[in-house]
């Protein structure tokens, strides 16, 4: 049988983050991937140049697709840009029914480039978190959800207590922003009841550009198969450590990472 993903995200032109790394991602895990576009962004390592929403009938036409037909065994949001595309998706999620709802709260990208309107951090906490089976987000993305700032892991600890209460069944609070970690980098795991650590040993590049989704994408593709959200995670850190470390050097600027280390690291 073949396992099947949807990612509900933006193009990144440059083939680094969003869509595109989701795609890639859930190919390098043998999982079937599809996806329904919320925005076109003009992007490379340089920066986002533009970015052009879609309509939320577009959104809506592209999700009812793929559940008319297809079906997903789970599903990943990325990118949404407004309370309306957050509101519309949140709908159709909870029409279809579908499980394995990965969230990864994308506000702005590594350049400073909005990706998600100021008025649209309510509807995602109101509609969309409430449906997720886990929500990924980054220290700054934690500290705008819960409204409280994160400087020490007791308070990584408060912020994924806060993020749990709002309904998310799972919460993984990223570490790749957290500045007093200098040798390593560290995701903490809240499942209701117990807290879960899984560290690595920091790389020092710039080439971090679509880490973040390339992270949710294997989270996603893990529960497609059937895995645990723990060991869903414990995948995606090595995958995304392999990615970080077997760089590659595209473009001028913030260099993607590469989606091929993790497999062929698996085949030596
Ligand atoms: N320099 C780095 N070395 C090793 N792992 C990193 C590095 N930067 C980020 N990561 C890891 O990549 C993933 C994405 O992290 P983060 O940068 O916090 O997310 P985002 O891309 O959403 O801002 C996490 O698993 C994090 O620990
Ligand atoms: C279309 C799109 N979606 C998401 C990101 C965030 O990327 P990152 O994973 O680096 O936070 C991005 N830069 N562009």
């Amino acid at each position: 049988m073949m396992e099947k993903a949807l990612t509900i995200a933006g193009s990144d032109s440059g083939g680094g983050a969003g869509i595109q790394a989701d795609l890639k991602t859930f190919q390098e895990l043998e999982v079937f991937g599809m996806s329904a576009l919320t925005a076109v962004t003009a992007q490379n390592t340089l920066g986002v140049h533009a970015v052009y929403p879609m309509t939320a009938e577009a959104v809506i036409q592209q999700i009812q697709a793929i559940g008319e037909d297809i079906g997903t065994d789970a599903v990943k949001t990325g990118m949404l840009f407004s309370a309306e595309i957050i509101e519309v998706v949140s709908a159709q999620l909870k029409k279809y029914q579908w499980k394995n709802i990965v969230v990864d709260p994308v506000m702005i990208a590594k350049g400073g480039a909005s990706l998600l309107q100021q008025e649209a951090i309510s509807a995602m906490k109101n509609h969309l978190l409430p449906l997720a089976e886990v929500v990924t987000p980054n220290i700054p993305e934690a500290e705008v959800l819960t409204g409280m700032e994160i400087r020490t892991t007791e308070g990584k600890m408060e912020a994924a207590k806060r993020l749990y209460e709002i309904g998310v069944k799972n919460v993984v609070i990223k570490g790749g922003h957290d500045k007093d970690e200098l040798e390593s980098s560290s995701d903490l795991l809240f499942d209701g009841k117990e807290f879960f650590t899984f560290s690595s040993k920091r790389v020092d590049t710039k080439n971090t550009h679509g880490t973040g989704c390339t992270f949710s994408a294997v989270i996603t593709a893990e529960l497609a198969k059937g895995s645990t959200v723990h060991n869903a995670v414990v995948i995606a850190k090595k995958f995304i450590q392999a990615a970080i470390e077997d760089q590659i050097e595209i473009g001028h600027g913030h260099g993607p990472t590469n989606h091929w280390a993790y497999g062929k690291r698996k085949n030596i």
